[in-house]
């Protein structure tokens, strides 16, 4: 074990970081070091444990990865030696690699928006007697809509239920899955529950595959494993038989967030129980002040903390008479904390050390146009695809998507749609294929679309996406200003997103591997600069100095869709995780009046998450 960081872990971390054999579960709190922990076992194992093998070390995010990245970078060939991505990044990789065992070529093909999927699935309907009918009989259609959705989430349900849904009982489901499953396939796409569950099905039915995978991955590691579902458990129990039962997994359940995706702690637990796991708990929060702990229990009352810093910090509550004066009192506060800093928060307070967490978006519209009114920089999103401000690299993209994927006919027309011309049924010889749609189309950007998609054609073997970008600049550089700033700073994205590709890119340079690393988010700068403005979910892992909760009032923190028993316990997580991300000052902010969709004025109750609060 090396020394550096012996001192700096407790005893109880020290157990874990330095574990070798043998399934372990850590359970553990919020700021107990479990990310901190986990990076440090990974780089005991590899520097201190002989033998050919690499260590799979499963995040949540494509965020927390890089953070653990980085944190082993001294390693040298951390790379080479151990995978440390998403559970879904892993599986692409797994199916990029062996896919053919289950019918793939290559790298899958990615529709990762919820859009499309649903095209997907109309599409199919019609297509499908039993299914139009069903439809047909509903009059309303805003309720016809409602039931597609309902379809998509049947469809997404089943899939992320390998186990409990093998078979279907539901003559509807089961023809509404086999649909859009055709439909899929028509389009050679998949989607992200597809990923998980072809992945499981390549470890199950073809054992020696899965023992290639089984023998090299000889640790695997997972981090919240609070928040796993059902496909997730069944790909890493699949990667596991026999000898290979090293895993280790870390989680907290107080912090599981999303049940309404059907994730469940009761996967960690019954992971305890199959593997008949080691547990460790981690009970010191080495984050938190104390009055931000205190309020956590407020929360939750059975969080106990055996270990905590001695910092006093500060948990306030601020009132706006409405959302915009809620607003107007965050912005106030985090300009007097730039300046003035508090004794609390070593050197000095900028707005990278604060956060501003919303139950959802839509609480921190206001709050968004205050901070760009007066000039304070903030991110909204921490990796997510970047939307793009110009039209000519949304098509291009759109067009690189055919280009990798002939058979993906529903890009093909949405390009034709964008170009207002009629959809070729075919993009075989997809240069020609844009050619003929470019000679009919009227837009003014159709040929630079053409040229930077030729550019990319002429180097398809060795694929590089430069000289393409090149086209789309030198078209810009012919127009007005604002239009010539949108396309230079979406082609900035992309040539940073091209970049991480190939630092990242383990297999193939191609382009369906560039595609799907970048729908799930894989390529994406992750750092960002300025207040974070996010939502409790998205804030799951981070940590701040300062925190602001926003729209802490009943019917928005909690949800007021949130009526059963369950979905309230999920709400009070939320809340609990939201407060635990403040290493220093918390501040719970709400609006007492709000003008509701419909119009009206509406005094608002205080959330009944403030209960506990110092007032
Ligand atoms: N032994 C320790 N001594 C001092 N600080 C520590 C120790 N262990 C962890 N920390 C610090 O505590 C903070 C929380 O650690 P980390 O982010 O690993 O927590 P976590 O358990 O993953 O939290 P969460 O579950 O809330 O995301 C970090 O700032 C980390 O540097």
């Amino acid at each position: 074990m090396e020394d550096g960081f012996k001192w700096r872990l407790s005893d109880e971390q020290l157990s874990v970081a330095t574990h070798v054999d043998g399934p372990l579960l850590v359970v553990a709190g919020p700021g107990s070091g479990k990310t901190r922990v986990l990076t440090e076992r990974i780089r005991n194992l590899l520097t201190n444990v002989p033998g050919h093998f690499r260590v799979l070390a499963l995040t949540f995010t494509n965020k927390a990865a890089a953070e653990m990245k980085e944190r082993l970078a001294d390693l040298g060939d951390v790379r080479e030696r151990a995978f440390i991505g998403t559970l879904h990044g892993f599986c692409l990789e797994v199916l990029s690699e062996r896919g053919k065992f289950v019918g793939l070529e290559g790298a899958p093909n990615i529709f990762e928006q919820a859009k499309d999927r649903q095209e997907v699935l109309e599409k199919a309907i019609t297509e499908d007697p039993f299914l139009s009918e069903k439809l047909a009989d509903i009059t309303d259609s805003k309720e016809r809509k409602r039931r597609v959705g309902k379809w998509l989430s049947a469809i997404s349900y089943v899939k992320s239920h390998p186990v409990t849904c093998a078979v279907i009982e539901d003559e509807e489901v089961q023809r509404v899955l086999d649909a859009y499953n055709a439909g899929m396939q028509a389009c050679n796409a998949f989607d992200f529950d597809d990923l998980l569950l072809l992945t499981y099905k390549l470890f199950i039915d073809n054992p020696k595959v899965g023992d290639i995978y089984r023998r090299l991955y000889k640790f695997i590691c997972l981090d919240e494993a609070q928040d796993m579902n059902e496909a997730q458990y069944a790909v890493i129990a699949a990667l596991c038989s026999g000898s290979h039962r090293n895993v280790m997994m870390v989680g907290d359940p107080r912090q599981s967030i999303y049940g309404f995706n059907t994730s469940s702690p009761e996967y960690m637990e019954r992971f305890g129980q199959d593997f008949r796991a080691k547990r460790v708990q981690l009970m010191a929060n080495y984050r938190s002040s104390r009055a931000v702990v205190n309020f956590a229990q407020t929360l939750d009352p059975n969080y106990m903390v055996d270990q905590q810093l001695p910092i006093p910090g500060c948990v306030r509550v601020l009132r706006g008479a409405d959302e915009k004066n809620e607003a107007v009192q965050i912005a106030d506060e985090l300009e007097r904390l730039f300046l003035e800093g508090h004794p609390d928060v070593e050197g000095g307070i900028e707005p990278g050390k604060c956060a501003i967490l919303g139950r959802t978006r839509f609480a921190l519209l206001n709050i968004e146009a205050e901070l760009k009114k007066r000039g304070i920089t903030f991110y909204k999103r921490l990796s997510a695809n970047h939307e793009n401000e110009s039209e000519v690299v949304d098509d291009f993209l759109i067009a690189l998507r055919v280009m990798a994927n002939p058979r993906d006919l529903l890009h093909l027309s949405a390009l034709a749609k964008r170009w207002k011309v009629g959809t070729p049924d075919t993009s075989d010889d997809f240069l020609t294929t844009i050619r003929l749609m470019a000679s009919e189309a009227d837009e003014s950007r159709v040929g630079a679309v053409v040229n930077s998609i030729a550019a990319v054609a002429k180097k398809l073997s060795r694929l590089d996406l430069m000289p393409a970008l090149t086209v789309l600049e030198e078209h810009a550089d012919a127009l007005d200003e604002a239009d010539r700033l949108a396309i230079y700073e979406d082609v900035a994205v992309l040539r940073q997103e091209w970049d991480q590709f190939l630092r990242s890119a383990t297999g193939t340079r191609s382009l369906p591997a560039f595609l799907s690393g970048k729908a799930l988010g894989a390529v994406q700068k992750t750092s960002r600069e300025g207040v974070a403005l996010l939502t409790v979910h998205s804030s799951k892992g981070l940590e701040f100095d300062v925190v602001f909760m926003a729209g802490m009032a009943e019917g928005m923190f909690p949800d007021y869709r949130a009526t059963g028993a369950k979905e309230r316990a999920e709400e009070n997580r939320n809340a609990f995780v939201a407060a635990t991300r403040a290493k220093r000052l918390l501040y719970l902010t709400y609006p007492m009046s709000r003008v509701m969709p419909w119009g009206d004025i509406r005094r608002q109750a205080p959330s009944r998450f403030l209960t506990g609060a110092p007032d």
